[in-house]
Formats: structure tokens, sequence, C-alpha cells
């Protein structure tokens, strides 16, 4: 039998990330952008507001008419034009003239200044004032938001809704992104039944399939699933072969271990694959494989549910990103406060899932329960991943650790309540 050598978990990312290959981009309905990775930064067509324009609804005045008012010396104003946004004056102003405006509406020609409605009483022929106004009071200024020609987002960025708003701002109907991978998931495993099946002595539910297709669907990517096949080699073989001709990317779960039906090895190796590492030094997840079939990745991720969602968010999830050329391909990442003691020590680096607390106080996070490899539970109750370096101790309460972050989708009423 081989001996597997362990890698560090760095240098197991970084073989992966040196080995991507993007994908390219196309060009899509703003309407389909959400969620998408910018392939082409976001160039300012034009100025932001693209003209001077009221802030508040009230009137333009030219300053130096205000000059010298205060509460014994009202200044009157004549009304002479009334406009909302989206409609423009028809005539400039003249000494005590002004015209009233509306939030959003263009500042007229000659205006400098605008008096909120609160701040003015009332005449028969327009209104008076009790304070004095400087040039440029009041006035959203041309530009002030955005500048024409400004690099406002850099490509590679996540569309997010507020990328959208500026998008629409600039008229981008359609937008270059990165082209979406086309992901392949095959379950592995004699073990396996499906969803709807019965229980029966020896055979678990497949719950891995499911989850990484939900993990790819929470970064916005749709997955082909291969199914679940039984462990044997030939029928293996010709699946995955049928998946690379299909897809970008091909996950499998399940036989990447030294075991009697453990195949995956032997189909990196009839495929000539180019295998970047079979063994990290991380619990769990040590046997996470990741192998290069001509350019395709395989990722060969464990059967054990809590070592195949690892080895997604760690390897899968960054090389897909990166595909995509993304900016930021790593999880979120925090620092927080054991919650409560994790004695076990281990030399590798472990990865557990946990629950993240950002509280008054500061963030806390503890373990989410059973944390074994096999464990699904703790994968279902952590909504984070806490990281604590290889080493021959535990970790107990109030130390401060590395957090990675999932589930960002959830919120929090601390800062309403
Ligand atoms: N002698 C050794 N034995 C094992 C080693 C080792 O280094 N030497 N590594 C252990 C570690 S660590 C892990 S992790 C597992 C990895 O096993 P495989 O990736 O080969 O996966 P399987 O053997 O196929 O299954 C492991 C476990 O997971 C269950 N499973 C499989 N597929 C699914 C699925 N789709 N959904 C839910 N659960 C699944 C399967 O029934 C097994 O219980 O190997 C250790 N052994
Ligand atoms: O690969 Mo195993 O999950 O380290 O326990
Ligand atoms: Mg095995």
């Amino acid at each position: 039998m081989e001996m597997r050598k362990p890698i560090a978990v760095s240098e197991a990312i970084q073989r992966v990330i040196d080995r991507v290959q993007p994908l390219g981009s196309e060009k899509i309905a703003l309407a389909e952008a959400y969620g998408r990775i910018l392939a082409e930064p976001i160039i300012a067509k034009h100025d932001v507001p693209p003209f001077d324009k009221s802030p508040y609804d009230g009137f333009a005045i030219r300053s130096e008419d205000s000059l010298g008012a205060s509460g014994e010396n009202r200044i009157a104003f004549t009304v002479i034009d009334h406009i909302g946004a989206g409609q423009l004056a028809k005539r400039s102003l003249a000494k005590s003239e002004a015209i009233r405006i509306m939030t959003g509406a263009p500042i007229p020609d000659n205006a400098d200044a605008v008096v909120m409605l609160e701040q003015t009483v009332e005449t028969e022929t327009g209104f008076t004032l009790r304070k004095p106004f400087i040039a440029n009071e009041n006035i959203s200024a041309q530009g002030e938001d955005a500048k024409k020609g400004e690099e406002l987002i850099q490509s590679g960025t996540f569309i997010h809704p507020g990328t959208i708003a500026l998008l629409a701002t600039f008229g981008y109907a359609e937008v270059i992104v990165a082209k979406k991978p086309i992901v392949g998931i095959l379950s592995t495993g004699t073990e396996l039944l499906d969803v709807q099946e019965e229980l029966v002595p020896g055979k678990i539910r497949n719950s891995n399939g499911p989850m990484i297709a939900a993990q790819l669907a929470r970064m916005g990517l749709d997955s082909k699933s291969y199914g679940m096949l039984a462990d044997d080699l030939d029928a293996c073989t010709a699946t995955v072969k049928q998946a690379l001709r299909e897809t970008d990317v091909l996950i499998t779960t399940g036989g990447v271990s030294v075991g009697d039906f453990d195949y995956l090895p032997a189909i990196y190796e009839r495929l000539g694959a180019d295998v970047l590492f079979n063994k990290v030094a991380m619990r769990p997840g040590s046997v996470t494989t990741v192998a290069l079939a001509d350019k395709q990745f395989l990722f060969g991720l464990s059967g054990n549910p809590s070592a195949c969602f690892t080895g997604f968010e760690l390897f899968a999830r960054p090389v897909l990103l990166k595909m995509m050329e993304s900016e930021k391909v790593y999880l979120p990442y925090a620092k927080a406060v054991l919650g409560e003691d994790f004695k076990k020590a281990n030399p590798f680096t472990r990865f557990i899932r946990a629950i993240y607390e950002s509280t008054p106080a500061g963030a806390t996070v503890r373990p989410a329960g059973f944390n074994k490899s096999g464990a699904v539970s703790s994968i279902a109750r952590g909504n984070a991943i806490i990281v604590l370096p290889g080493g021959t101790r535990g970790y107990e309460t109030g130390t401060e650790v590395d957090v990675l972050l999932l589930c960002m989708e959830e919120g929090d009423a601390t800062w309403v309540l």
C-alpha cells in the first residue's frame, strides 16, 4: 500500500489555485446579472449626478439676494416658476426672484442655493427668509458621487444589488460577466440510497450530492448531477469520462481513501490525471484529493459528510471563483473568542463546524456539536468554521481564534432590538 504524504492546507490551496485557467466572459442582460462576477470594470460613463440638483423641496435662489437676512430683517422673494424632478426651469432668475423646486429637479441656470420649504414663510407672491444663504448651499453638485471616466468598480467583483444600481445608472442594459463553470456532481458508494428511498440494513441516504449542489447554488452556480454509483471501477470510470466531456469541473464524493472499494485513485490513474495532492494535513478531509485531467479539475471529496463539506469550501469554492476571475476567492474571515473549551488536540489543522455569533460584547464562536468527520448534524447547525492550527494542545474558552464565515444570508436582530 502506498503511504500518502500530507501537505499543509495552505500549500494544497496554492497548488490548486496555481492551475486555474479562466473560463472567459459573456454578455448578458442586466436583469440576469445579480450574483454573477463582473468581467469588465464599471467606468463612469457620465457624471453622477449628471446635473446640479436640488436635494430638498423648496426654492432655488441666487444666494447673493439673501445677504443680510435675519429674524428682524426678513427678505422677500417672488416666485416666478415651479419645477419638479424631471422638469427644466423655463426662466432664469433676476434679483430677488426664486423658482419653486422639488427634490431631484435641476438647479435653474443662475440659481446657486436652495431654501428648504420649512425655512420660509409664505407671502402672496412668494416667501420671506430669515437667514442668508451661501453659494452652493443645499445643492447636490454634478459629479459629487462619481466623475465621468472614473473607474468605480473593478473587474472581478461580485455583482450585488448595489452593483446593479450602478450599472443601471450608467445605462448598462447588458453587462460583460464571467462565464459560469458547468459543474458535475457524482456520488459514489454501494451503500447509498436516494433521498426518497426507505432505509435498509447497511445503507444510508446520499446527503453529499444534494449538499454539494446547494453549496454550488449558494455561489450562484448550477450543477449537473451524475447521480449515485456503486463502488465499481469500470462503471465509475465510464461516468467520470462522460462527465469530463460534459462539464468544466467534476466533483465526486467518496472512494478517495485507501479502502478496497475506494476506486477514485485508480480512476485518476486510468485517466492519466495529474494528482495535485491526495493527503492534506487537515481534519476533517485529510484524504481530499484534487487531480487535473488535461485541464479539467477533478475534486475527489471525501465521503464523510463533514469532510466533504469542508473540502468543497476550502478547495472547490476558490477554484470555481478563480475560474470566473473573481477578485475574492476565499471565504470571509473573522476573529472570534471561543465560547467553550475545545480540548481535543490534533497535529493537523482542524476545521470545526461552528456557530458564530456577533454580540454587543464582541464575536464569539463555539463548536456546533458532534464534530467527527462523519458528522452531518453539525454541518446543519453551523454557520461558520473554526480554524485551529495543528499542534498538540487544545483550546480553552476565551481564546481568540480564526473563523471562516458561511451563511452570510442569515440575519441578526442584535442591532435592531
Ligand atoms: N486505513 C485508513 N482508513 C481510512 C483513512 C485512512 O487514512 N486510512 N482515512 C479516513 C478518513 S480521514 C476519511 S475522511 C474516510 C474517507 O473515505 P472515502 O473518501 O474513501 O469515502 P468512503 O469510504 O466512500 O465513505 C466514507 C464514509 O462516508 C459515507 N458516505 C459516502 N458517501 C456518502 C454520501 N454521498 N452521503 C453521505 N455519506 C456518505 C460512507 O458511508 C462512509 O461512512 O476514510 C477513512 N478511512
Ligand atoms: O479525511 Mo478524514 O475527514 O480527515 O476524517
Ligand atoms: Mg473509503
